[in-house]
């Protein structure tokens, strides 16, 4: 059931809330891999009902030329999710979302300000808004989101407990291909050769990451990580940071959860990815 209405989707889960099931929602924009099929397996598994939103946020987006060339599937991704099965998925066009005189905004501060905040202006406020709107929307129990991007988990479960919303925020693994690229819709853009190269950001924080756990200086492990990286063909190497788990602030407390995150450029393609140290 495809779904391009908020009333049409409030009314499918008023019914469910009736009936006392539980409604689990897998946010996304689409262009769906085994990446997000694992979210949506997840909480298959876990929920009575499962929503999964497509829709590509215009307001997250920082860069227009990304917006413009984001991956829009929305066929193969219903049949994707034909196959878990899902029991919605809602897919609505931006005025639905943002309505002429849409004017209200989630700011946040702290968490969400350093690296993808910082490289990216406005777009976990972005990010915030819509979160907030779908579960609004869904009336979803549980909300299920992938650690690939881990500030944005860390973002959403902020989110949750600042504003009181009664949701459950699931942290999902990262699935990768076999050569340890971790899986995104934007990977489909690079060309065969920096296909071949991307592996290289998971193998180079890896390997910092074994370092430092080893008793390697960390700001030694991390060169050598951005130099492995520069080497193997990566246009820039944006950031590639050890931080709090959780508040994503600088840490050198080894006591604390701490996880090396990274974003660079290969082929016009910005990559991140992040591993527990
Ligand atoms: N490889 C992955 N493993 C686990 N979860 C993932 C993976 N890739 C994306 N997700 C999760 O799926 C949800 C939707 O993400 P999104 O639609 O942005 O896909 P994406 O592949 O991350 O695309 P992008 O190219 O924008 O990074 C997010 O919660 C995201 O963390
Ligand atoms: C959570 C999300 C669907 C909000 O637009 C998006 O940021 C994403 O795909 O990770
Ligand atoms: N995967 C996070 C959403 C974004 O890159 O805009």
């Amino acid at each position: 059931m495809i779904l391009k209405t908020v009333a049409d989707l409030r009314a499918v889960a008023r019914g469910w809330r009736a009936a006392g099931e539980v409604i689990g929602v897998v946010p996304t924009m689409g262009a769906l891999h085994d990446g997000h099929l694992s979210l949506a397996r997840r909480a298959r598994a876990e929920c009575d009902r499962v929503v999964t939103t497509v829709f590509v946020n215009p307001r997250q987006f920082n860069n227009p030329d990304d917006l413009k060339k984001y991956p829009r599937t929305l066929e193969a991704d219903a049949e994707l999710l034909g196959a878990i099965p899902v029991d919605a998925i809602f897919a609505p066009p931006v005025e639905e979302v943002y309505p002429e005189g849409f004017i209200t905004n989630v700011t946040m501060q702290g968490v969400a300000q350093p690296l993808e905040g910082h490289m990216r202006p406005g777009h976990f406020d972005g990010v915030a808004t819509v979160v907030t709107k779908l579960f609004g929307m869904t009336l979803a129990d549980r909300g299920y989101f992938g650690q690939k991007d881990w500030q944005q988990l860390q973002v959403v479960l902020r989110l949750v407990r600042d504003l009181n919303i009664p949701v459950e925020v699931v942290g999902c693994e990262t699935i990768r291909e076999a050569d340890g690229l971790a899986m995104s819709s934007r990977n489909v853009r690079l060309t065969a050769a920096g296909r071949a190269k991307a592996p290289v950001l998971f193998a180079a924080i890896s390997r910092a990451a074994e370092d430092i756990r080893a008793g390697h200086a960390d700001r030694m492990a991390i060169r050598e990580a951005a130099e492995a990286m520069r080497e193997a063909g990566f246009e820039r190497v944006e950031y590639i940071e050890l931080r709090d788990a959780e508040t994503l602030m600088p840490s050198d407390d080894p006591r604390r959860p701490r996880r090396m995150l990274a974003a660079a450029w290969l082929d016009g393609v910005r990559l991140i990815d992040n591993i527990p140290v």
